[in-house]
């Protein structure tokens, strides 16, 4: 998150499991994967969610790394690539597989796996307008002073109110 980015999108894990869940009606239309590849670490959750509704068991990751301590976004790190085994599997650069990410923001994390799998299908939950035209699938567009609160990164807090002094 940086200074820009001051609206909040905060998703519960009943929304997170809804948006995996519209996800999949979505994708089942649209091609007949032999393999989720999913960018950790955001990508691993809706993945587990969408392989389970499309019946896919085999599940690969690609792990990459750029925002520190919702900080700005650093330098990306690919930390794991694709097996090659993996992007083999079809008609080659990964025309079978389905790509998974929790959102897409200025895209260059998708622009980099896309560079990987250059036929796969990129699917994610959220996407901002930077990166939506890397996306071929996603349920929520929020805009790009947006920050997207996942559950997993938060707790139950008290909420000061919205007028501000009338709290008991
Ligand atoms: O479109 P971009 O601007 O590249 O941002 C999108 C990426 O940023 C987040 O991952 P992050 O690198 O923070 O790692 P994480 O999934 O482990 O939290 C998110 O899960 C996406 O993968
Ligand atoms: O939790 C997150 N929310 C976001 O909006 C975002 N954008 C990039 N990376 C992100 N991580
Ligand atoms: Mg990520």
């Amino acid at each position: 998150m940086n200074e820009a980015q001051q609206k909040a999108f905060p998703v519960s894990w009943d929304q997170f499991h809804r948006d995996a869940r519209a996800l999949t009606w979505r994708l089942s239309g649209h091609g007949d994967w032999k393999a989720i590849v999913c960018v950790t670490r955001g990508g691993l959750v809706p993945a587990a969610i969408v392989a389970r509704e499309l019946g896919i068991r085999l599940i690969e990751t690609v792990c990459v790394a750029s925002y520190h301590n919702y900080a700005d976004q650093g330098e990306l790190k690919v930390i794991k690539k694709v097996a090659q085994d993996v992007v083999d599997l079809a008609e080659g650069e990964g025309s079978a597989i389905l790509v998974i990410d929790d959102l897409v923001d200025t895209g260059k994390t998708a622009r980099l796996v896309r560079e990987m799998l250059p036929k796969a299908h990129y699917a994610t939950l959220y996407a901002k307008p930077l990166g939506r035209p890397l996306v071929d699938t996603f349920i929520t567009e929020v805009s790009q002073d947006t920050w997207i609160y996942f559950p997993w990164d938060m707790g139950l807090a008290f909420q000061p109110p919205i007028v501000q002094g009338t709290a008991g």
